[in-house]
């Protein structure tokens, strides 16, 4: 029997080691069982790593499965990090980077094309939902990616998606419109509202809290939330505690989570009241938008009068305002303090509201849009319904102007010119759809 048969480990129990060693010379026997002994030592050592594959390739399917879920609720793969990667990237080293929630949405398309021409970073995130024609949201996409605005097709509410996409990117700001809006929609889809304007928000706002760094956050509440408020203008001291609507009440929900999230984390958090705002790409759900359309295919359009016989009044406000309130939120948003999930300290915490601070009844838009589109509205004038509109609502921005040199500068004949060109070009189907 050679040494090598003697050594051989697989049938061990069967072999008689010690009677095959009487055969031979004691050198050898020494030299053998020093071969033995190492060869256990291999053997074990062997097992050990067969075991340790095998634990590891037990673990694996599960993480790997883990993986491509998140993989396929990201579209993901490598050419999507990268993608991710190339979009977030600000021009230079002073630029912001960017997450824009809702970039395919009305506001947030706006917003992402202005930051990213400026030259900052600029991640998109949609979930492309249905509450209006997807085919203008696609649209709008394809601006933001000629624009070079990467949109990731995912919710707020999926945390694994977020938490990949902080991990991917280094985030300074979260510019966050993504949300359920229109306030009369609230009362026959209550939990879309609830869904995205309260569950989405605290998603986003827990995985926030826990980035390192902690980004600063602005984000899109409404002067919804005034309610029934009647001390006009209205101002941020204003009480906001009477919502009309549910999708206000949300809103309001949504301006004390962001409180809450800034005293216990140390995130920087700054509210931005919207004032109905209109123009190019909007919101088909919104009255300036589909009367146009009605008064152009020569359908009635109902125009709500409250109960003392006036026209219902809206302090609109054009896009390219807002946005400059957006940008100017951002630019001055102070770094939130917290880091990983603690607070190290205060937090800047602001509410403004961004209107045009001049209402104007709506009776007064159907009679512009008249004029624009060169025809004769069928008008029925109905009263208020209780379905959470208010009767007026007008702004005070002195606080905006101080702090952020928010200043409007389109009324709203302007602003609707702006808009019926852009609406008549994009629903032709000439070639000026695609410009922005
Ligand atoms: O300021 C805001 O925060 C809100 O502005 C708009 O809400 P709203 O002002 O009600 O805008 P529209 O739905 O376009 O209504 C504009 C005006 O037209 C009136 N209206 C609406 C619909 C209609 O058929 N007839 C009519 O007279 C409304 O009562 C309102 O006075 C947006 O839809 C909300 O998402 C946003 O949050």
């Amino acid at each position: 029997m050679s040494l090598l048969d003697t050594t051989r480990p697989s049938t061990q129990g069967k072999l008689k080691p010690e009677k095959s060693l009487l055969y031979l010379q004691p050198h050898h026997q020494r030299s053998l069982r020093l071969y033995s002994s190492l060869s256990k030592f291999a053997l074990s050592s062997f097992l050990f790593l067969i075991i340790f594959l095998f634990f590891s390739l037990l673990s694996s399917p599960s993480s790997a499965s883990h993986r491509s879920k998140i993989t396929n609720s990201l579209s993901g793969g490598s050419q999507w990090e990268k993608k991710v990667i190339k979009s977030a990237r600000p021009k230079s080293r002073a630029g912001f980077t960017v997450l824009v929630t809702g970039a395919a949405g009305f506001v947030g398309t706006h917003v992402s094309v202005a930051l990213k021409r400026r030259g900052d970073g600029v991640l998109g995130l949609d979930n492309f939902n249905h509450y209006y024609d997807v085919n203008l949201k696609r649209d709008r996409q394809k601006v933001l990616e000629r624009s070079g605005v990467f949109v990731v097709e995912g919710d707020i509410n999926d945390i694994k998606l977020l938490q990949k996409l902080f991990d991917v990117v280094y985030f300074t700001h979260v510019m966050h419109l993504a949300a359920q809006a229109g306030v009369r929609y609230a009362m026959q889809n209550p939990k879309s509202y609830v869904n995205s304007n309260i569950a989405g928000f605290v998603n986003l706002l827990e995985v926030c809290k826990s980035a390192d760094p902690q980004p600063a956050i602005v984000w899109a509440s409404s002067s919804s939330v005034y309610g029934l408020n009647k001390r006009v203008p209205f101002s941020e001291k204003d009480r906001t505690d009477q919502p009309a609507s549910l999708y206000a009440a949300t809103k309001k929900a949504g301006e004390a989570l962001a409180h809450s999230y800034n005293h216990i984390y140390g995130l920087s958090i700054t509210g931005l009241r919207f004032f109905t705002v209109y123009g190019p790409w909007g919101r088909p759900d919104m009255a300036y938008f589909f009367f146009t359309k009605n008064i152009l295919k020569g359908k009635e359009i109902g125009v709500y009068e409250t109960a003392d016989g006036k026209s219902v009044a809206r302090d609109f406000t054009y896009v390219d305002d807002i946005v400059k309130g957006c940008l100017a939120a951002l630019d001055t948003a102070k770094n939130s303090t917290g880091s990983g999930g603690k607070n190290r300290g205060p937090a800047q915490f602001r509410v403004f509201n961004l209107g045009n601070t001049s209402p104007v009844p709506v009776s007064k838009l159907v009679s512009i849009l008249e004029k624009l589109l060169k025809v004769k509205a069928k008008k029925k004038v109905l009263p208020l319904p209780r379905n959470g509109d208010v009767e007026f609502t007008h702004a005070n921005i002195s606080s905006a102007q101080t702090e952020l040199g928010y200043m409007p500068t389109t009324d709203l004949e302007m602003g609707l010119k702006k808009f019926v060109r852009w609406y008549t070009g994009y629903y032709s189907g000439s070639k000026k759809k695609k410009s922005w």
